[in-house]
């Protein structure tokens, strides 16, 4: 059974569809711990609901970059981690934890990568830039994650129209709907194939 730790930044409606998932039985897994980067967010308080640990681990908590990294690594060898899963969160992930979970790391993102994905492409502002550009249609990727923001090979996709109408709060709960859907379908698929090994 695969174990999965969920990284979050903000409300977590990412991180409940994959509890939902765990839940229900659709992911062969589970969710040995949250962790944040921020206190007072509503991903905390679905951890608490689901009895699932959380910690908050954050560069500012430390004197230097080491030992931020360290105390992330020491947290995910003791939840003996296979897979780890960026649903929201915000913060890059150092290059020593990338080097040490190589390929089992995957982030969800709100557009059609490699369009309007890298630094500063996060929240609503992906949103708002495809409706500034005027794209026909929009939608999420599941990625792998590699040094940089946005940049690793795509797992998957789903695409959402864009309509003339929308404003960017309407397409990003369209995009949401379906991320909702496509990050579970994608752990569950890994999930199945960490079985097999
Ligand atoms: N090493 C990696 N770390 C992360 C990746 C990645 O692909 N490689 N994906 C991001 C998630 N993400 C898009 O999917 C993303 C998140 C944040 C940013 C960004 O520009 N952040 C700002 C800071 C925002 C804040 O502090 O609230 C910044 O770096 O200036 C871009 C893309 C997660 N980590
Ligand atoms: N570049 C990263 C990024 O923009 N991620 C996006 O943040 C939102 C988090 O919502 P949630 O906290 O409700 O899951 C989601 O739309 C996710 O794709």
């Amino acid at each position: 059974m695969i174990n999965i730790v969920v990284f979050a930044s903000g409300s977590g409606t990412n991180f409940q569809s994959i509890i939902d998932a765990v839940e229900e039985g659709k992911i062969n897994g589970r969710i040995r711990g949250l962790i944040t980067n921020k206190t007072d967010i509503q991903s905390i308080e679905r951890a608490r609901k689901h009895n699932i640990p959380h910690v908050t681990i954050y560069p500012g908590a430390f004197d230097n970059q080491s030992e931020y990294v360290d105390t992330l690594l020491t947290r995910l060898a003791n939840w003996e981690t296979d897979l780890i899963v960026l649903a929201g969160y915000m913060l890059k992930i150092p290059s020593a934890v990338i080097e040490n979970y190589e390929g089992k790391i995957i982030n969800i993102h709100p557009s059609l990568l490699p369009k309007y994905g890298g630094k500063g492409f996060y929240g609503i502002n992906v949103h708002q830039a495809v409706l500034e550009n005027e794209e026909q249609e929009s939608g999420c990727t599941v990625h792998i994650v590699t040094e940089e923001y946005d940049e690793g090979p795509v797992l998957a996709q789903r695409k959402v129209p864009v309509y003339d109408t929308d404003d960017a709060e309407e397409l990003a709960k369209r995009v949401l709907k379906q991320e909702h859907q496509l990050l579970p379908e994608v752990i569950a698929k890994l999930a199945n194939k960490h079985s097999k090994t």
